[in-house]
């Protein structure tokens, strides 16, 4: 078995990243800007939203953090963005999600300028993956497929299982896997809460793809020996024995998957470093995109 290393991984990419804003910048061009949008006060929201500032930093990017308060009203935060959108110093926008219940995240979503969905939620970057045009992958599927890169791992022919259906993970690492390309060029078969024979498919599955949000839930009897499994999941769960009291875990039963696999990403320090890797990437295609709607 081997670990597919986040850290290593996401350090070689983001030297990568360094070594081309200095290039784009020596060649005449602005520092990619950042621009962050945190409503209310989620403590894990905050730490992503942290991490990115953090990143931006290392990364010789600017950054702008928005906080806005959990009460502020839909319309309030529509107006945040497109504000952001017309403001010519800034490359790229995300909100962090979730956001709160009375807010619709396909509404602000839809708000942000598609050249400026560093993300790549917004319906035109998801209908331009669809259609394998050049445009910002959403985050973390495009960080998968970088480890997957990373490692040579020639995924052509095999049969890949994603359990997770969501916009952001699930749909859109169905659609980069069955694309002609490597990593890329795999059966793909997509379960999700009401599928009925998952243990079956799974059995079946060369590489899993876990993003249920359910932790552990993905166990040993459910690998076929031999498989690739990459774990999505970000789940805290109570730990007595932890100083915190709790701690991470993903959506795959790591301790006793990771026998059987040949390649598995650790939680934390696996995928969740490339979702961050994958912004960063967007948002340098942003800079050097730049499209900034007028005033
Ligand atoms: N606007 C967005 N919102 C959310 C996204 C997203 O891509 N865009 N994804 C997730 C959260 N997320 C990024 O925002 C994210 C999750 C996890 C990590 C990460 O680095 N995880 C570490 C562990 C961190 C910890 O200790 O808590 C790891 O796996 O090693 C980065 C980003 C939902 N919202």
């Amino acid at each position: 078995m081997q670990l597919l290393d986040g850290v290593l991984v996401s350090g070689h990419i983001k030297e990568q990243i360094k070594q081309e804003v200095q290039k784009w910048q020596a060649a005449g061009g602005k520092k990619p800007h950042l621009a962050a949008i945190l409503v209310g006060n989620n403590p894990a929201s905050e730490a992503y939203v942290g991490s990115k500032v953090k990143h931006c930093e290392e990364l010789g990017f600017d950054s702008t953090l928005l906080r806005l308060p959990a009460d502020i009203t839909e319309a309030a935060l529509i107006a945040e963005v497109e504000r952001l959108n017309h403001d010519a110093a800034i490359d790229g926008i995300l909100v962090q999600l979730p956001l709160p219940d009375h807010i619709s995240p396909d509404s602000v979503i839809n708000a942000i300028h598609p050249g400026k969905d560093v993300d790549g939620f917004h319906p035109i970057s998801q209908g331009r993956m669809l259609l394998g045009q050049p445009t910002f992958l959403p985050a973390t599927p495009y960080g998968i497929m970088l480890m997957l890169e990373y490692y040579k791992i020639n995924t052509a022919g095999m049969h890949c299982v994603v359990i997770g259906r969501s916009n952001i993970v699930g749909t859109p690492m169905t659609i980069l896997m069955s694309r002609a390309t490597n990593p890329g060029n795999a059966t793909v078969t997509m379960c999700h809460s009401r599928t009925r024979n998952l243990k079956e498919l799974t059995l079946q599955a060369d590489i899993i793809v876990a993003a249920i949000g359910r932790p552990r839930y993905v166990t040993a009897e459910m690998v076929k020996p031999g498989a690739i499994v990459i774990d999505v999941g970000i789940n805290r769960i109570d730990d007595p024995t932890r100083k915190s009291g709790s701690r991470l875990v993903g959506d795959v039963d790591f301790d006793n998957v990771a026998p059987l696999c040949s390649y598995i990403t650790p939680v934390p320090k696996g995928v969740g470093l490339m979702t961050i890797c994958g912004l960063m990437k967007n948002t340098l295609l942003a800079a050097k995109m730049k499209e900034t709607v007028p005033a």
